[in-house]
C-alpha cells in the first residue's frame, strides 16, 4: 500500500473561518425544494417536511483501509440511521497488516452546533487541546470519547504525550469514555488488566477522572470465549456479555462501537441502551463478515452495511428492554376475546389499565389484515403507556406495525434469523423448555426466554408440563431473564414467584386475564398477588 505523507499544516488557529465553513458545510442548512408539489406523491411530501435529523460529528483520523477511523464512523452512523459529518484529525496509511504512515491534520475553526460528537484518533496533545477549547465554545448534546492510542496491530496512533490532556481536559467533559483494555491500562499508568474484576476497577478509576459513564471493552481480552465489556455509571457495574465471533475481520470494532453509541444517543436512546444496541450491532456486523476476504494481513475490515442486504428496514426501538418489564406479562388470545365480545385493542387497553407490564399479541386465528390493524392500534396504546408490545411469531406484522419486538417458539423462525430481520434494537423472546434451548436462545441474540408450561394448560395443545423442577433447571442455567408461563393464574402465581428462582422476573398469563369477564380487575388482582409474593420471597 502506498504511504500517505503527513499534511504540512499542523495546527491552524482555532477560529471559525470562511475556509472552515467550506471544508465543513453545515448539514443542518435546508436544501432548496423545487416548487412542484402537485405531482408529488403524498409519502414523499411527508418525508420532505423539515425535521431534526439524528446527527453525529466524528472528530477522528482517516483510515485508508476504511475499516476503522472516520470511514468506520460514517458507515456505522449511516447503518443506524444517523447523519455523520467529520473533522479529520490525522491521515493514516493502513492495510490489513498494520499502520504504514500517519500525520496530523488541521482541526481549527469547526462549528459543530448541537450534534453528538464522537472522538477517535487525536494524534497530539495540541489537537486534544484545540478540541477541548471548541467543546467549551460550542457545547454539544453528547460527547463520546474513544481514547484511541494503539491499533490492534500494535501500532501507536496517539503517543504518551496526549495522556495527560486526555485525562485532565477531555475526559471530564465526556458523557462516556470507551477504552479497550490496553488503553485503560495505559491511562492508569500501565496497570495489569487480566480479569473482569480488573476491568471493573479500571472502569471505576477512569470514572474518577470525570466522565459520566465508562465502558471498558474486552474485545482484546485474551482467553475469553465471550466478548465482555464492563459498563460503569458511577453507581452500578454492568457486564455486557456478547458472543465472541470467530473471525480475523475485527479491524475497527472500537471506532464502530463508539459511533454507534453516538448514533443511538442522537436518536434519543439512554446511555445504557445506546451501548447495548451498539454492542449488538458490532456483533451482528462481525458475524456477517466473518468469512469476508479483504487483503492478506492478519486483521481484516468488516462490512458495516451488511443490513443493506436485507430488503427490510431495521428501525431500532427506542424502548430499552428492561427485564423487570416481564413482571406481569399479558398474552392475548383471539378465541377468548371473541368469546367475551372484546376487540384486541380493548383487551390490551384493559390489561394495561390493570397494570400489565408487557403485552404480547398472540393471534393465531385472526386474518392478517385485521391483525395488523389491531396491532397498529395496540402499538399506539402501549407507546403512550410506556409498555412494550411484542408480536407472537409474526415477524412481518411486527415490522409492519413497528412493534417493540417478537416472541418465537422452538418451531417458529430461529431467534438469530429474527434478529437479522428486526435489527439490534428490538426485543426478542424465545420459548425454552430445557437449559440447552436457553443457551441457544442466548447465542442467537435473544433478550429473554419464556419457560413452561409450569402447570398444565388448555391454551396450548401438546404442551408438556415442566413443573417447578423443570422451571428451576431452565432458570438456573439461563444467561437471560426468564418469564414463567403455562397454567398460571391468581391461585398459583404467588407460589411461582415465591420459588425465588434465579433470573425469574415474572409470569406470563393468557386465560387468567382474557378468559374472564373483567380483564382490568383480574390484572389488578394478579399484580397485587405478585407484589405480595415478591415482598415475601
Ligand atoms: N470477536 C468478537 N466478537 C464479538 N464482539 C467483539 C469481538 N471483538 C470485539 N468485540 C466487541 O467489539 C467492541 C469493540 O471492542 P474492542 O475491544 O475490539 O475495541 P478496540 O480494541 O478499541 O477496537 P479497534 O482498535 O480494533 O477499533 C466491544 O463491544 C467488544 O466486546
Ligand atoms: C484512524 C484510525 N483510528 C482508530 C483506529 C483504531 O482501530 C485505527 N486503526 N485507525
Ligand atoms: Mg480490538
Amino acid at each position: 500500500m502506498a504511504s500517505v505523507s503527513a499534511p504540512s499544516a499542523a495546527l491552524a488557529p482555532h477560529r471559525p473561518s470562511a475556509s472552515a465553513a467550506l471544508l465543513f458545510p453545515c448539514p443542518y442548512s435546508s436544501p432548496r425544494v423545487s416548487p412542484s408539489p402537485t405531482a408529488q406523491p403524498r409519502r414523499l411530501a411527508v418525508a420532505a417536511r423539515a425535521m431534526p435529523w439524528p446527527h453525529v460529528l466524528t472528530v477522528a483520523g482517516s483510515d485508508s483501509g476504511a475499516g476503522a477511523g472516520i470511514q468506520a464512523d460514517i458507515k456505522a452512523s449511516a447503518a443506524l440511521g444517523a447523519y455523520c459529518s467529520s473533522v479529520i484529525t490525522a491521515v493514516t496509511a493502513q492495510n490489513t497488516v498494520g499502520v504504514q504512515a500517519r500525520g496530523p491534520c488541521c482541526t481549527g475553526g469547526v462549528r459543530w452546533g448541537a450534534a453528538q460528537v464522537k472522538t477517535g484518533m487525536l494524534p497530539s496533545a495540541g489537537i486534544v487541546k484545540v478540541l477541548c477549547e471548541n467543546l467549551r465554545k460550542f457545547p454539544v448534546k453528547a460527547l463520546v470519547v474513544d481514547p484511541v492510542m494503539v491499533s490492534t496491530s500494535g501500532d501507536t496512533l496517539s503517543g504518551p504525550s496526549t495522556l495527560a490532556t486526555f485525562r485532565e481536559e477531555l475526559f471530564p467533559m465526556a458523557d462516556i469514555v470507551t477504552p479497550n483494555v490496553k488503553e485503560a491500562s495505559k491511562l492508569l499508568g500501565d496497570v495489569s488488566l487480566q480479569t473482569i474484576s480488573d476491568m471493573r476497577s479500571a472502569a471505576e478509576s477512569i470514572y474518577k477522572l470525570g466522565p459520566k459513564h465508562v465502558l471498558v471493552k474486552g474485545g482484546d481480552m485474551p482467553d475469553s470465549t465471550d466478548a465482555i465489556d464492563v459498563f460503569f455509571d458511577g453507581n452500578e457495574f454492568i457486564e455486557l456479555r456478547g458472543l465472541r465471533i470467530k473471525t480475523r475481520n475485527t479491524h475497527g470494532t472500537g471506532c464502530t462501537l463508539a459511533s454507534c453509541i453516538a448514533a443511538e444517543l442522537a436518536k434519543g436512546a439512554t446511555m445504557l441502551h445506546a451501548v447495548e444496541v451498539a454492542k449488538k450491532f458490532v456483533e451482528s456486523a462481525l458475524y456477517h463478515s466473518k468469512d469476508l476476504v479483504i487483503g492478506n494481513g492478519p486483521q481484516g475490515p468488516f462490512d458495516h452495511l451488511f443490513s443493506l442486504k436485507s430488503p427490510l428496514r431495521k428501525m431500532g426501538s427506542l424502548h430499552k428492554f428492561n427485564p423487570d418489564d416481564l413482571f406481569l406479562y399479558a398474552v392475548t388470545d383471539s378465541g377468548m376475546n371473541k368469546k367475551w365480545g372484546r376487540s384486541i385493542k380493548d383487551a390490551v387497553k384493559a390489561a394495561i389499565e390493570g397494570g400489565a407490564t408487557i403485552v404480547q399479541l398472540r393471534e393465531k386465528d385472526t386474518e392478517t389484515r385485521e391483525f395488523l390493524e389491531a396491532a397498529k392500534a395496540c402499538v399506539e396504546i402501549c407507546r403512550s403507556s410506556g409498555v412494550p408490545l411484542l408480536i407472537n411469531d409474526r415477524i412481518d406484522v411486527a415490522l409492519a406495525c413497528n412493534a417493540d419486538g417478537v416472541h418465537v417458539g422452538q418451531s417458529d423462525m430461529p431467534a438469530w434469523e429474527v434478529r437479522e430481520l428486526l435489527g439490534p434494537g428490538k426485543i426478542i423472546g424465545v420459548s425454552c423448555k430445557t437449559p440447552a434451548q436457553a443457551e441457544q436462545a442466548w447465542k442467537d441474540g435473544a433478550d429473554y426466554i419464556g419457560s413452561g408450561g409450569v402447570f398444565p394448560t388448555t391454551t396450548k395443545a401438546n404442551n408438556p408440563t415442566l413443573g417447578f423442577e423443570g422451571l428451576r433447571a431452565v432458570c438456573s442455567a439461563s444467561k437471560l431473564p426468564v418469564v414463567a408461563i403455562g397454567g398460571i393464574n391468581t391461585g398459583n402465581a404467588g407460589s411461582v414467584m415465591e420459588l425465588g428462582l434465579p433470573n425469574l422476573k415474572g409470569v406470563a398469563v393468557v386465560s387468567a386475564l382474557f378468559d374472564r369477564e373483567c380483564v382490568a380487575t383480574e390484572t389488578r388482582s394478579l399484580r397485587s398477588i405478585l407484589m405480595n409474593a415478591c415482598s415475601r420471597s
